[in-house]
């Protein structure tokens, strides 16, 4: 492929298009909390917006906000930023948003899950713009409190200002996103590239792999002990060195042994038959049925995430895992 992505780092972007704007972050959770401290520590002016009291309120009153209910943040806002679950964004936006939008505010996502299925359709006078980093929210902050930051996407889907795209790259610098880069995509390629992601690898492929291969070495007879510290716990250093060395890194840290058996069984266990699944998956999300299906699900009060969060609570990998924290908390590097 010819085509090169526009990549922003700090240089090329400026804090300017978001000085003197009344920011609203809406939502004290996993990115929330980290998207307030990141904008508020670098000087930005940040009001934390949220439905009730309770774990969020006192999270965001003990970080030093003086949160607000949403419509009372909103009401004073220039921006806002939709920071509570994407199922949920839909009647926050209905019932505290909408009825107080002006003409010149900003709307501004972390994901485009509500905006690319049509769920929230604001209306064309105001921006519509997105920033999505390509990281957990408690990272995104660690990284920045540490001077570095995790790549976000930036894309627009309204520009009645003509500025969204600067605005979004100053809201990108103020996360600390540009310090690594900030891509430039569409709210279709983020959407449909990040739930292929956490479903196919982060989330699903990941914790699925790590769970089967534990428990066929358990099933087999061996120690659920040493299972979890070869099938769960060892993991982050392999990724830890593919993340700082890249594969070929990682390689040359592994022995011949591992390296011979790796390239052999892995394209066995990782097949046609595996690939043929990440496409089905992958079609599933870009035709609309996966976003259609969760939708459904969130209706029934989430019935299956219940049930998923229940048996990992339970399962034999995680009681293991709990039994051997110590071990693993006392060999944790120091510094
Ligand atoms: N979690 C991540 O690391 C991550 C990464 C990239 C993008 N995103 C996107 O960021 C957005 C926020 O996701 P998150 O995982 O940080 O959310 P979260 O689940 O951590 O959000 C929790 C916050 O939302 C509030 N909340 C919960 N239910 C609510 C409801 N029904 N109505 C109003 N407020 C409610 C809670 O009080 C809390 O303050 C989503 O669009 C998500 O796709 C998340
Ligand atoms: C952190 C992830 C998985 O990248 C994000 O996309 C999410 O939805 O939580
Ligand atoms: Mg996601
Ligand atoms: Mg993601």
């Amino acid at each position: 492929m010819s085509h090169i992505a526009k990549i922003y780092t700090d240089k090329d972007t400026t804090l300017d298009p978001m000085k003197g704007k009344k920011i609203a972050v809406l939502g004290y959770g996993s990115q929330g909390r980290a998207w307030a401290l990141n904008l508020r520590d670098s000087g930005l002016q940040v009001t934390v917006g949220l439905e009730r009291e309770g774990k969020s309120w006192e999270q965001a009153k003990a970080d030093g906000f003086t949160p607000k209910k949403t419509e009372d943040a909103v009401k004073d806002a220039d921006v806002v930023i939709f920071l509570v679950p994407d199922m949920a964004q839909r009647l926050v936006y209905r019932e505290r948003v909408q009825p107080y939008l002006r003409e010149g505010m900003d709307l501004v996502f972390a994901h485009g899950f509500n905006i690319h299925y049509r769920l929230i359709e604001p209306p064309s006078n105001v921006d519509v713009y997105m920033v999505a980093p390509k990281g957990p929210g408690p990272i995104v902050r660690d990284f920045y409190v540490k001077g570095g930051g995790v790549p976000v996407l930036v894309a627009v889907h309204q520009n009645h200002s003509g500025k969204a795209l600067e605005k979004a790259l100053a809201i990108a610098k103020a996360l600390g996103g540009t310090r690594a880069g900030a891509i430039e995509t569409t709210f279709k390629e983020e959407t449909e590239t990040d739930l292929i992601g956490e479903q196919t690898i982060l989330v699903g492929g990941v914790m699925e792999l790590m769970k089967a291969a534990f428990e066929t070495l358990v099933e087999m007879g061996y120690q659920p002990e040493v299972a979890y510290f070869e099938t769960i716990n060892e993991l982050k250093m392999i990724v830890d060195l593919i993340y700082d060395k890249g594969f070929m890194g990682m390689l040359r840290a592994v022995s011949d042994t591992a390296k011979y058996g790796g390239f052999t069984v892995g394209k066995q266990v990782i097949n046609e038959e595996t690939r043929r699944r990440l496409r089905e998956a992958a079609e599933k999300v870009r035709s609309g049925k996966f976003a259609e299906e969760w939708i459904e699900e969130y209706g029934r009060g989430s019935p299956t995430l219940s049930k998923g969060l229940e048996e990992m609570d339970k399962s034999l990998e995680e009681q293991t895992g709990r039994r051997l924290k110590e071990i693993i908390e006392r060999g944790r590097p120091k510094s």
